[in-house]
């Protein structure tokens, strides 16, 4: 099981690593919180520095005329073996006091190195490591003195000021209450017990010290509250006589300033029966057996809330990412894998895992045949059109058998307008493309937090789509020029070996020009032509397509950052670095979250340490 030793040191390790992380009381849950310590509270002048500095054995706190306490102090106790006696500051970690004087100016300036020398108060702790071999393990944690008027150059609010920061550490329900009470006093009018009851109405955190018991008018005695019937707490009572202002002033000695209080309570005649469960030196060993019972208690609840806090923060910097490493291989890995994490998502997009991809079926099955049938190809096989294109390609000589020179020419002007749909196809999935590589980098979790990547994964993405757009122009202009260039012998064979019919005969009889036959045979033309070319319609309606996914969509998906990876590659680290930029304030979110994690992990293995020992 654990020692009493290595518990306190426990409590007191993890309470100083939270004031480094600026986590300490009054401010939500925090670690600090879920710590047991003993705050020490009392009016003014009621003995709060005495009763600390004879636990202490040591002068070390401020003295001076009104309120000299205005930060929590955080007092944590060791007790050492070897005899050596020093005292250390949190915020000046390599220095050692061995002189105690120097340690009561340190804590004084420290004080105002925060509240400035305004008198007024701060709830940020001052914390101090007293190593001795005349203390037990113990952190206490002294509170400026509670008052009942404000004094010169101080606001009017610093009485409640006071209150609040007080009551912010005592109402804690892990916070042990050492309520001090001068005897001279009546304890109905105690402001410590006031607080305490207001906070720990059952009594169960709170120890009630009574001081000044020397000070008491002759032939009166505080045995009724001593003996717990004046004022029942669950804890004893425990009665304190601390050196007087006279001693104070001769310098008496705090080990001999014991000794005397020793000799009071023994001698007394008042208090013998109660002689050794009085004095400042039961009382340190009273908290301490009190502190560490309680933190064998919460020892649990400690770990499960450092559980909880390690996994959310944990989550919360998968969320905002991990650190970019420090060295060009790693980071170069990070790039491509980050490069690999939006090529997934694109080609999702294709696949059909994600929306997007079916506009590309769009372009092909609906944009595509209705720009198609708009051709004007009614007004290009017209029978003017047709009579013209055939008149003037015949030349002088008319033909004799067939126009064969009209109708290539009737053909080849059809087939020149199947370009303009080819190429539209072309643009439309290109533009399907880049609204899918815009979308892929937004929806890519992993790369939210590196803008400039972004920009250069699109800008790379885009270029190549660009190359890609002119190759799959390329070839939809050539399905096109390959219609015109050979034609399809069988239809025209097959339209030979259908029977001409004639025109009437009795209707319009053959004159010497035959208009009448020169017309019909001219709208048989167009209509061959026109039938010629809503065959090859249907080709390209087919065919414009595998272009375009041969061309453009199939290389996306194969090969649209392969330019890229071969440019980085070649990159110097500065790039690499350049490229992996990211927000400042991620940056500095994350390193908080990183200390945190590494005080409660650390925390959880401290606690391991002493629990199983
Ligand atoms: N005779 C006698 N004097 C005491 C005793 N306790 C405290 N005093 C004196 O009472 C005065 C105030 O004591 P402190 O310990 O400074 O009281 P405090 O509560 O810390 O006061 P502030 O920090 O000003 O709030 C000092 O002059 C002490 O010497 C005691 O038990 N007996």
């Amino acid at each position: 099981m654990a020692t009493m030793k290595s518990l306190i040191g426990l409590v007191n390790k993890i309470q100083r690593a939270c004031t480094v992380l600026g986590d300490h009381g009054g401010q939500g849950m925090s670690l600090w919180e879920a710590l047991p310590s003993v705050a020490v509270v009392g009016g003014q002048s009621s003995g709060k520095s005495s009763v600390l500095e004879s636990i202490v054995g040591r002068d070390f706190l401020p003295r001076g005329s009104g309120i000299v306490t205005r930060r929590p102090l955080v007092l944590q106790l060791h007790k050492t073996e070897s005899g050596a006696e020093y005292a250390e500051f949190l915020h000046a970690p390599k220095k050692r006091f061995t002189d105690f004087a120097a340690v009561r100016k340190e804590i004084s300036d420290e004080t105002d190195r925060i509240t400035g020398k305004t008198k007024q108060i701060s709830n940020i702790p001052i914390h101090l490591s007293i190593y001795s071999p005349n203390v037990v393990n113990l952190t206490l944690i002294d509170l400026p003195g509670l008052t009942k008027v404000a004094v010169e150059g101080q606001s009017d609010s610093i009485v409640e000021d006071i209150e609040n920061m007080v009551r912010s550490y005592v109402e804690k329900p892990n916070c042990i209450i050492l309520a001090i009470t001068p005897a001279n006093q009546d304890i109905a009018t105690s402001d410590a017990i006031k607080l305490a009851r207001e906070v720990d109405p059952s009594g169960e955190r709170t120890f009630g010290v009574l001081t000044k018991l020397d000070l008491m008018d002759k032939g009166t005695n505080a045995t009724e509250v001593l003996e717990g019937r004046a004022y029942r707490l669950q804890h004893p009572w425990v009665g304190i006589v601390n050196r007087s202002q006279a001693d104070i002033n001769k310098n008496v000695d705090m080990i001999v300033a014991r000794r005397k209080e020793r000799e009071y309570f023994e001698t007394s005649p008042d208090y013998g029966h109660l002689a050794s469960r009085m004095g400042s030196e039961y009382l340190a060993k009273l908290l301490s057996q009190h502190l560490e019972l309680v933190i064998r208690q919460r020892i649990p609840s400690i770990v499960a809330m450092i559980n909880k806090t390690i996994d959310e923060l944990n989550a919360e910097l998968d969320r905002i990412g991990r650190p970019v490493a420090a060295d060009g291989g790693a980071q170069l890995y990070m790039i491509l894998e980050l490069c690999r994490a939006f090529d997934r998502v694109f080609k999702e997009h294709l696949d059909g895992g994600r929306p997007g991809g079916d506009r590309i079926y769009g372009v092909f099955d609906h944009q595509l045949p209705a720009a198609l049938k708009k051709l004007p190809f009614d007004r290009h096989l017209s029978f003017k059109n047709v009579q013209k294109v055939v008149t003037e390609a015949d030349g002088y000589q008319p033909h004799l058998i067939a126009p064969e020179q009209g109708y290539r020419r009737l053909i080849d002007g059809s087939i020149t307008y199947f370009k303009g749909p080819a190429e539209a196809s072309v643009d439309a999935v290109h533009f399907v493309l880049k609204e899918l590589v815009r979308k892929s980098i937004a929806e890519t979790e992993e790369l939210k937090r590196f803008s400039t990547l972004q920009n250069d994964i699109a800008t790379a993405a885009n270029e190549a789509l660009e190359r890609f757009r002119e190759e799959g122009r390329k070839t939809v202009i050539r399905l096109v020029e390959m219609e015109s260039s050979y034609l399809t012998v069988d239809f025209f064979r097959k339209l030979h070996a259908e029977p001409e019919r004639k025109p009437e005969k009795n209707a319009n009889p053959p004159g010497p020009n035959n208009d009448l036959y020169h017309d019909h045979s001219l709208r048989r033309i167009g209509s061959n032509v026109s039938a010629y070319i809503a065959m090859v319609s249907d080709t390209l309606k087919n065919t414009i397509p595998k272009a375009v996914v041969y061309c453009q969509v199939r290389e996306a998906k194969r090969s649209l950052l392969a330019n890229f990876y071969a440019q980085i590659g070649r990159r110097e680290k500065e790039r690499l670095s350049a490229m992996l930029d990211e927000d400042p304030q991620v940056m500095e979110r994350r390193t908080q979250i990183t200390k945190r994690l590494e005080l409660y992990k650390s925390a959880r293995d401290e606690i391991d340490a002493v629990a199983w020992k």
